[in-house]
């Protein structure tokens, strides 16, 4: 399976391709929307997500309900485009009308893509940039994530995510699964523990007010992800280094930690591999979990447990200092309309990032045209598994 997604941020719409899915998948449309709705929420994001509704339409590949095995194309409208059509339309424009619209960007956002992206590309507007480096795309990302969690969902493997820090603000508790799902859900800063939700808030408040931003730490989990996806042969073959990977993609996402993650710098050995037990039920199994999942690159079997920092976002109401690209002189950095804090909407676009990861790894490994083929060989390849 492979994807790519096109689409600016205040263009007509964002969209993904989607090629090497299965045939023979139902879908649920329903279920699909509202993983969209959820990535729109969350305390601390602005205006933009009032004027977006996200609903997201099947371009191709589905037919009466069930995927075809042919490209899946997921389309979704930017609602904000009919403000920006003189702007961002693909019509030319005189140089006149350039003048007049006074929206050419020329002071960069320090920690945005503005200034390298400019130029690389050789781009002297800087929205040129700004407009695919935009978050937006993001939302393209998790139709596609959606996609892939109903392949997950239809093969049993669970998938959810939390924020566990935002600012000073930290929810570090172990919950089980199901007690994630329905506290995040129902909490503004997709949190679990009730004691925290409003210092997360003021924190994300108490940002906003001061002109400021701030960053956090979200949580990715996968319950019953079947053992041996990945491969330890070859280095991009490791599944937890796609998910490293897929995680450092999503925008802001400076860093990625398994299970115990950077604990284990200053933990002994004996407290952190996880030791080896067997059961005739269940077969093997670990006694702790505190490799998050992984072994060699491959799943072990226990519940991936990925986390991803999030850097403050870069566009400030009390703007850095940065330098006129025209005139070279040193200006403050331009204002755009922006998110105090998107934790929370990055936690969804996590989640699906890894679902991404987790079900293409699922599609190397089985029987990939027809979805029944491949849910008989896993079954199968489960038992074989429980029998090693
Ligand atoms: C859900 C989400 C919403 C975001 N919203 C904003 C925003 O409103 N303003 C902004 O400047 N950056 C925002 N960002 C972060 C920028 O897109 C990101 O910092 C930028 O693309 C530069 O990439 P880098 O930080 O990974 O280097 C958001 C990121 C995510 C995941
Ligand atoms: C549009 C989304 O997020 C955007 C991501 C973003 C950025 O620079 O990354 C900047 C803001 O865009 P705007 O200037 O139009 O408000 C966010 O709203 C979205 O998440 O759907």
């Amino acid at each position: 399976m492979r994807f790519l997604t096109s689409g600016e941020s205040h263009g007509p719409k964002v969209s993904a391709i989607v090629e090497g899915f299965p045939a023979n998948l139902p879908l649920n449309k329903e279920r699909m929307q509202e993983e969209l709705f959820k990535r729109q929420g969350g305390y601390g994001r602005g205006r933009r997500m009032q004027i977006e509704k996200d609903t997201f339409e099947f371009g191709s590949g589905v037919r009466h309900g069930k995927t075809l095995g042919s490209p899946i194309m997921l389309e979704i409208n930017n609602d904000d485009f009919k403000h920006w059509t003189k702007i961002m339309g693909s019509e030319p424009i005189t140089e006149e009308e350039e003048s007049e619209m006074k929206r050419v960007i020329t002071k960069p956002r320090p920690g945005h893509a503005d200034l390298v992206g400019g130029m690389k590309y050789n781009h002297r507007d800087l929205r040129n940039v700004l407009e695919r480096s935009s978050a937006r795309e993001t939302t393209a990302r998790v139709a596609v994530g959606a996609l892939c969690k109903e392949l997950l969902h239809a093969l049993d493997i669970k998938i959810t995510s939390r924020v566990t820090q935002i600012g000073k603000v930290v929810d570090e508790g172990t919950y089980d699964f199901d007690t994630i799902v329905e506290k995040t859900n129902s909490s503004s800063v997709r949190m679990v523990s009730d004691e925290v939700v409003s210092d997360a808030e003021k924190t994300i408040d108490a940002a906003k007010k001061a002109g400021d931003t701030i960053g956090g730490i979200v949580e990715v989990i996968v319950e019953n992800p079947p053992v041996g996806l990945g491969s330890h042969v070859h280095y991009d073959r490791k599944l937890d280094a796609k998910i490293a990977r897929s995680i450092v993609s999503i925008n802001a996402f400076k860093g990625v930690e398994f299970g115990l993650g950077f604990k284990m710098a200053r933990t002994p050995g004996s407290q952190v591999q996880d030791e080896i037990k067997y059961s005739t039920d269940d077969g093997y199994y670990r006694s702790s979990n505190n490799l998050g999942g992984f072994e060699g690159g491959m799943t072990t079997g226990m519940p991936i447990v990925v986390r991803g920092v999030m850097k403050p976002i870069p566009t400030l109401y009390k703007p850095l200092m940065s330098v006129d690209i025209d005139t070279k002189e040193p200006f403050t950095a331009t204002i755009e309309r922006s998110d105090p804090s998107a934790v929370p909407a990055a936690s969804i676009v996590a989640e699906h990032m890894v679902a991404i990861e987790v079900a293409e790894a699922i599609l190397d490994k089985f029987p990939s045209d027809d979805f029944n083929e491949l849910k008989d060989e896993l079954e199968r390849y489960n038992r074989r598994i429980r029998e090693f």
